[in-house]
């Protein structure tokens, strides 16, 4: 089995955390280094809930690739920082798998030329649950018989983008093989800003934000005398890490930019 050399990007973070144990706990992954903007030159054992680490955290990607060797960069961060750490990573011939949501169209296509003329892998991967990128995939298929759909993603209140990574996929994805259609009434009218939730090519996304969620998706559909209903739930983290596995093992071995794990399971 190859070693896998790999940075985490945001280890503090609820997702964080799930991956430095999946790095820790698989056989052919070592983590070299940690990227924390709070706790440059420190190690991670110096840090609360990560006692026997003794892996250097650095404050800046630049510095850490300056003096660090890797394979992969996880990155699960933000999205101003995930940017940063996914065009630094592949500058240096690091292969990023980018779990972090709220990237513009356009900063996935500045990605995706990097990764063109740089040749080396990188997956954005917007959901790293299997289930997620199925219901996604589902959703796709029923999108050809449905031009009627609303799609209501369900997150924790600390969630910062909206609509999340998911819900815009699922759309990027209907929107692929639905016959455009703006739905609703042609005259409705939202008396209060917002009601009908974001329009994407005609169809709407609304966003949940409750304390207790962690992460789901409800995707809708309607036509005469029926609806169709698909779902998917998060109820951990540890729902994403078989995810970010696949994406590390694939991304050793690709040469490409892929944006979403539909892409790579089979
Ligand atoms: N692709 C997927 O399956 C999933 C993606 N996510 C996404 O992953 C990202 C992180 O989510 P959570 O772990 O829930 O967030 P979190 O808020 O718990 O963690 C964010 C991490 O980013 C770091 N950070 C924040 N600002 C920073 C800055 N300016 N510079 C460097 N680091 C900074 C924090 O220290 C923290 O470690 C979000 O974009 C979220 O939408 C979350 C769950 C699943
Ligand atoms: O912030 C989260 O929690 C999640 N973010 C991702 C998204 O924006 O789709 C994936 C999952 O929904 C959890």
């Amino acid at each position: 089995m190859t070693q896998v050399k790999v940075i985490i990007a945001g280890p503090r973070g609820r997702m964080g955390k799930e991956a430095v144990q999946l790095v820790q706990s698989t056989e052919n992954y070592e983590l070299v280094a940690a990227i924390d903007y709070k706790h440059d030159g420190k190690e991670l054992h110096d840090i609360e809930g990560f006692e026997k680490l003794h892996i250097p955290v650095f404050g800046e990607i630049e510095k850490c690739l300056a003096e660090i060797e890797a394979d992969v960069l996880i990155d699960l961060t933000t999205p101003e920082m995930g940017m940063h750490h996914t065009k630094t990573a592949m500058l240096h011939g690091v292969r990023p798998v980018v779990g972090t949501t709220g990237f513009t169209q356009e900063n996935l296509q500045e990605l995706e030329q990097l990764c063109q003329e740089k040749g080396i892998g990188c997956i954005i991967a917007p959901n790293f649950a299997i289930g997620a990128v199925l219901m996604m995939k589902f959703a796709q298929l029923a999108g050809k018989y449905f031009n009627d759909v609303e799609i209501i993603e369900l997150h924790h209140d600390q969630k910062l983008d909206a609509p999340s990574g998911t819900a815009v996929k699922t759309a990027q994805m209907i929107a692929e093989v639905r016959v455009h259609k703006k739905q609703g009434h042609p005259n409705e009218k939202e008396t209060i800003a917002g009601a009908r939730g974001a329009d994407f090519d005609g169809m709407h996304i609304h966003s949940v934000r409750l304390p207790g969620l962690i992460a789901h998706q409800q995707v809708m559909f309607g036509s005469e005398g029926q609806t169709l209903t698909i779902r998917h739930d998060s109820y951990n983290r540890a729902s994403f890490m078989s995810g970010v596995k696949l994406a590390v093992d694939t991304v050793m071995n690709i040469d490409s930019f892929v944006y979403g794990l539909e892409n790579i399971i089979d």
